[in-house]
């Protein structure tokens, strides 16, 4: 007696998929969605998906099984598996190319985007996925009226059936895919073997494309990448759930005003970031010339961001005064709830402001500073609110960049921490908690890296060849290419001294006039000044041999693992000393602040991750070998709370704190 049977979720979602948590579960062995999806599909009633909220992964192969798939207007859809590692594994990859033909599905399935409901007015409103509708007039009525004409044949429903749609020219068409895929993988291997799996649904039947995809999942599934990008998915939620042991919270409403002081280049990426979270806000600046050129450079950033999404500009609504205020009056500051100081890196500049903000802001105003390194303590001691200052280090270009690292001093507050930590939830960051040290945690990792890739130039290498090392790694760029990026004058860390190794090179660059892409030439040398386009230099390789002549070092041979060691291991080896002073509360901090904050590829983990795959031993081992070539090198003596983990028998990660005998954090 049943006509047709519908599938649909609760609580406004339809699936967001399979556990990730239960793949490694020796339960779900020999359990598979797939022969389930057929089975949908070849049943004699037919069955309708009704989408809301979200169908991603498993969910949507489901539906894709399903004779007839129906969406609320909201609803999104995907196929992320890419993204944890794996790829569609229950017949997805070759369903989804006979559904909407290849190239949609080579965009979806190679890049896991998920998908909103875009209804184009011409579309005829019974359109396969593109049917909007409000949900919980679904019934059995509708399903019979719309989609089960009496006596319709279900053989055209199932997509199993359907020729996968031709293009003229499929093979070049899937060779320049390919190309492409590798070049955003950066290493990962799961967005090439998505390819394989599609690339096999245009070549062969659909049975053969299955066994394909199953073959294809199952070389993925036990592949460390898939791991590693699986803890990232959960150590991202985890950190976001840091509480202080108060549990304190705060909430950033509608009617909450914020402020963000000065307007250079970090100041007009966070003014940018609060507008496009639609948070009220008002930009300071000191002078007015300085206010004009970044009200231009910030709606010029607004207008980009209004057009990449929809009806952008309406949603953003950046020119209403209510939204957006830019002044030189520092009279406004009385009324606003929270201010983000972004002025220049200068604690003498900074504490003078913060005492002035402490005078004018309202008792309970919040105070914020952008800083990439100093001293949040000496910055709040210009107050009369301490408990209210705190750092929140944003990352460059602000509005882009999803990091936000969130540095408590001696005397923050748990509720200020827990405001920050509001601030980057509302304006869709990931707010990582961190102690106040030089360079907070990751600039504090970052400086033994850069020291290491500059000493390997030293010693005989050249920037090309340590950028392939790094970017071969996975990494987008590596640390010459990225030195050149942000230009050879800020901030280099190589150079600190303290009696230790010290190297003058970087400082050599700029005295020659290469500061970087801007001049036309650092590391490499670029076709022009301001360009993008980095060639080796050989001007440089010449400086390189007569420096090394001058200092009388002798040019050697560095091999690429030496490369890749020296500067990963050193940084990591920071990182078990950030650890161990509490500056961190644990080793999935450190991989969510690199993973979002400084281009280490997500497939590897994250440094403490990765660290836990190549074997504390080996690390500590490695670690012994360099500092013993090099005992001027601080970076590279091993962290004790390193040595304690591996004479404790290298435990697993999560463990690692428990080792500890003080407390995780200074709160
Ligand atoms: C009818 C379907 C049957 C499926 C049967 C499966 C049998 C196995 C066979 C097939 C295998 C299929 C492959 C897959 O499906 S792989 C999974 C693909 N799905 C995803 O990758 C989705 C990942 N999740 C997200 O993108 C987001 O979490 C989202 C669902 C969009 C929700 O985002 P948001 O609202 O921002 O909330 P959170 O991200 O904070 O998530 C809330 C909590 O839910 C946990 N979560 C989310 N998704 C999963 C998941 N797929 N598995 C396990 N846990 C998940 C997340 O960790 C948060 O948990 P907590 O609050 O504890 O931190």
């Amino acid at each position: 007696s049943v006509k047709a049977v519908m599938i649909c979720g609760e609580n406004g979602k339809f699936s967001a998929g399979a556990d990730i948590k239960g793949f490694s579960s020796p339960k779900r062995r020999g359990i598979a969605l797939g022969p389930i999806v057929s089975l949908i599909e070849r049943s004699e009633k037919p069955v309708v998906a009704a989408i809301e909220g979200v169908a991603l992964g498993g969910g949507l192969e489901v539906a894709l099984g399903c004779h007839y798939r129906i969406a609320h207007v909201k609803a999104r859809m995907g196929l992320p598996e890419v993204t944890i590692g794996l790829l569609p594994g229950a017949e997805g990859t070759q369903r989804l190319p006979r559904l909407v033909g290849v190239p949609a599905a080579l965009d979806m399935i190679t890049t896991g985007k998920v998908l909103c409901l875009v209804i184009p007015p011409a579309w005829p409103k019974t359109h396969e996925f593109l049917l909007p509708m409000y949900l919980p007039d679904v019934d059995a009525l509708f399903c019979n009226s719309i989609f089960l004409p009496p006596g319709q044949p279900l053989g055209p429903r199932r997509l199993s059936l359907k020729p996968v749609p031709k293009l003229p020219n499929m093979e070049a068409f899937l060779s320049e895919a390919l190309v492409k895929v590798k070049k955003q993988a950066h290493g990962c291997l799961a967005p090439e073997l998505c390819f394989q799996a599609v690339k096999a649904a245009t070549e062969q039947p659909f049975a053969d494309g299955v066994r394909r995809e199953q073959e294809l999942f199952n070389v993925l599934l036990t592949s460390g990448q898939a791991q590693a990008l699986q803890y990232a998915f959960f150590a991202e939620r985890a950190v976001q759930k840091w509480t202080t042991p108060s549990g304190a919270s705060w909430k950033i409403s509608d009617s909450v005003s914020l402020l963000s002081l000065g307007l250079g280049t970090m100041g007009r990426g966070i003014v940018t970031s609060l507008v496009k979270a639609k948070i009220p806000v008002v930009a300071l600046e000191q002078d007015l010339e300085y206010l004009n050129m970044g009200r231009k450079a910030v709606m010029f950033l607004l207008e980009r961001e209004a057009m990449k999404m929809e009806q952008g500009a309406q949603t953003l609504d950046f020119h209403n005064p209510a939204r957006l205020q830019f002044t030189v009056d520092f009279d406004v500051l009385r009324d606003v709830d929270l201010v983000i100081e972004a002025v220049f890196e200068n604690m003498a500049l900074k504490k003078e402001i913060f005492h002035k903000l402490s005078r004018i802001c309202k008792p309970g105003a919040f105070l914020c500073t952008n800083t990439s390194a100093l001293n949040i303590n000496e910055i709040a001691s210009a107050t009369s609110r301490p408990q209210q200052v705190i750092g929140t280090h944003f990352f460059s270009p602000a509005h882009v960049m999803k990091l936000l690292e969130i540095i408590y001093g001696h005397h923050t507050s748990p509720t200020t921490i827990a405001t920050a930590m509001q601030l980057a939830k509302v304006l869709k960051k990931v707010g990582v908690v961190v102690g106040n040290c030089f360079g907070f945690a990751g600039n504090r990792m970052m400086f033994p890296y850069a020291q290491q890739a500059v000493f390997l130039l030293e010693e005989g290498s050249r920037p090309e060849a340590v950028d392939q090392v790094i970017e071969d790694f996975g990494f987008r760029i590596g640390p010459f290419r990225m030195s050149d990026l942000a230009g050879l004058d800020v901030g280099t860390p190589a150079r600190q001294r303290h009696g230790h190794r010290y190297s003058p090179l970087p400082d050599l660059l700029c005295e020659n006039g290469r500061f970087g892409q801007k001049t036309g030439k650092g590391w490499y040398q670029y076709e022009k000044a301001g360009g993008r386009t980095a060639k080796p230099d050989p001007w440089l390789h010449s400086f390189l041999s007569q420096y090394r002549d001058t200092h009388r070092i002798k040019t050697r041979f560095i091999d690429q693992e030496e490369i890749l060691e020296r500067c990963l291991f050193s940084l990591i080896n920071e990182g078990f000393d950030i650890l161990a002073e509490g500056i961190a509360s644990g080793p999935e901090h450190l991989d969510v602040i690199y993973i979002n904050g400084y281009g280490w590829p997500k497939h590897r983990g994250g440094p403490m991750f990765y660290a836990s795959t190549v074997g504390l031993s080996r690390i500590l081992a490695k670690l012994q070998k360099y500092s013993e070539a090099h005992p001027d090198v601080p970076g590279l003596q091993p962290s004790a709370f390193l040595k304690k983990l591996v004479a404790m028998g290298n435990p697993p990660l999560k463990e690692w704190m428990s080792y500890l005998s003080r407390p995780n954090n200074k709160l």
